[in-house]
């Protein structure tokens, strides 16, 4: 599998240091909000990476953090009269509700900073003995003059950064570039003790410590957004090469934006939509469809109508499944035939397609067309006369690329209430006995209750649509 590697603006043969393991960090949310359509990007697509290398047969151990101590944090708990804790708990609940909505499964292992501050102090610690770093009035500070390699991730030198650099009233840092390890208490605020007197973590250093004690000094992939590229990663590489004298991660992988009017979509600018919100009229899976349509370091302009043409992409697969379900129970016992047999080797080539395009740098884009192309041909060859065989391999297939993806992963009447299918059993019936106006109007409930019924050559098929309630502006 080849896949962009930031650090070498390459793509590059992913060659993990572990034959067969793959050891992977993503950086996760800050927890004071719903996440946003944009921060859903890198959960959904590094998910599906992590997806697919398992399809591949190696062993991923995935860690994905949540930033529980953080400025923004201490905010909103202070508006909202709450302890910082009580604010990121709420939003990790919140965060696993929507994630689990749109597939994305839970890491291996969730850490979050407030249950590593010990190994963040030890970290620092090293850092100073080995002279990266200096303490000033209870702040530590990591000097990027120290580490010779600063800026090689984001491909610029310390001399332009530092010209660059907004030097600020009251500065106390060596060099403008320096970053904060640890901050000193600032009044009201929450606290731990250290060596330097009562404060709190910076931000960049969490992701140092808890990648190597969970992962190792070395790890294969490190993701996350672009943005993410400076200072974030920039800092981390310096503060654990500095630290463990190893690289810190082999690949590094960032994700394109999630725009609105070609701008990125972010919390500051005010321009997002909460992955919640728009749960109250797109199923989950459509949301990953969207987010899986484009190749992973491409933009996506976020819009009613990409969400729609995914809604409608997403029903004909399902469509697709549903037909198969349909004919699996239905078709009689006969005996594959050599054209089926045929058939069956020729659609290998859809799987190989599939494969081509994920390890071209996960080219979910030309995956998903690879799916249709399949689906195509299901659609014209399989029918009611075909074998068992036939039905089941092909349905077999489907199942097991969309999978990967975390698609199709729904059964279609999941969780459909009984008083909803007696509903739906009484509009067939009248349908069946040409009361097309009492079916109407049943059909009229069922949609006001949110559900939407598709007739289908196989019989009706009864879709969830959460469309009660206001609608999200986009
Ligand atoms: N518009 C976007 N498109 C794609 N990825 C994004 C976008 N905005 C943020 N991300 C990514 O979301 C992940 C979660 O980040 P985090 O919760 O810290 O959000 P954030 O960066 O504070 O969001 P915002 O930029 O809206 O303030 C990061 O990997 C970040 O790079
Ligand atoms: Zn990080």
């Amino acid at each position: 599998m080849k896949l962009y590697n930031t650090l070498t603006r390459k793509k590059e043969e992913f060659v993990p240091l572990v034959p067969g393991e793959v050891k992977m960090y993503v950086c996760g949310p800050t927890v004071y909000n719903y996440f946003h359509i944009g921060n859903a990007r890198p959960f959904t697509v590094f998910d599906t990476l992590r997806r697919y290398l398992e399809y591949r047969g190696y062993k991923v151990t995935y860690v994905q953090n949540f930033t529980d101590i953080d400025d923004k944090i201490i905010a909103r708990a202070a508006e909202e009269g709450i302890s910082p804790g009580e604010i990121s708990e709420k939003y990790i609940e919140e965060y696993y509700k929507d994630a689990a909505a749109l597939g994305i499964r839970k890491a291996d292992i969730h850490p979050r900073v407030t249950e590593n501050v010990e190994e963040i102090i030890a970290f620092v610690q090293k850092l100073i003995d080995k002279g990266f770093a200096y303490e000033v009035n209870g702040d530590v500070y990591f000097d990027t003059t120290k580490f010779h390699e600063y800026g090689k991730l984001s491909k610029q030198s310390l001399e332009d950064l530092e010209a660059g650099a907004r030097i600020e009233v009251n500065e106390v840092k060596r060099n403008p570039m320096d970053f904060a390890l640890w901050k000193a208490q600032k009044p009201g605020e929450q606290a731990w003790d250290s060596p330097w007197g009562k404060g709190r973590p910076g931000w960049h250093i969490e992701c140092s410590v808890m990648s190597t004690k969970y992962l190792g000094e070395t790890i294969d992939i490190h993701a996350g957004g672009q943005d993410l590229i400076f200072p974030h990663h920039e800092n981390e590489i310096a503060q654990s090469e500095a630290c463990t004298g190893h690289p810190f991660a082999r690949y590094w992988l960032h994700n394109g934006y999630i725009t609105i009017n070609d701008e990125k979509m972010s919390k500051s600018k005010g321009n997002f939509f909460t992955v919640r919100d728009i749960l109250k009229e797109f199923d989950g899976e459509v949301i990953r469809f969207f987010l899986l349509s484009a190749h992973y370091r491409n933009p996506i302009n976020f819009s009613r109508e990409l969400m729609e043409q995914s809604q409608s992409a997403l029903d004909r697969l399902y469509n697709a499944k549903g037909n198969l379900e349909h004919l699996l129970e239905n078709v009689e016992d006969r005996m594959v035939r050599d054209e089926e047999r045929q058939l069956l080797a020729q659609w290998k080539i859809y799987k190989d397609k599939f494969i081509e395009a994920m390890d071209d740098d996960l080219n979910t884009a030309d995956a998903i067309a690879a799916i249709f192309e399949l689906v195509k041909e299901i659609n014209s060859n399989v029918k009611g006369t075909s074998s068992k065989e036939l039905v089941q391999r092909s349905y077999a297939l489907l199942v097991e690329l969309a999978g990967v993806l975390g698609l199709l992963n729904k059964r279609n009447e999941e969780a459909i209430d009984p008083d909803i299918l007696q509903l739906v059993e009484e509009r067939q019936k009248a349908r069946k006995e040409k009361n097309f106006a009492l079916a109407d109007k049943i059909r009229d409930e069922l949609k006001e209750k949110g559900f939407i019924l598709k007739d289908t050559p196989q019989g009706v098929q009864i879709m969830k649509r959460n469309e009660s309630g206001t609608k999200p502006q986009f």
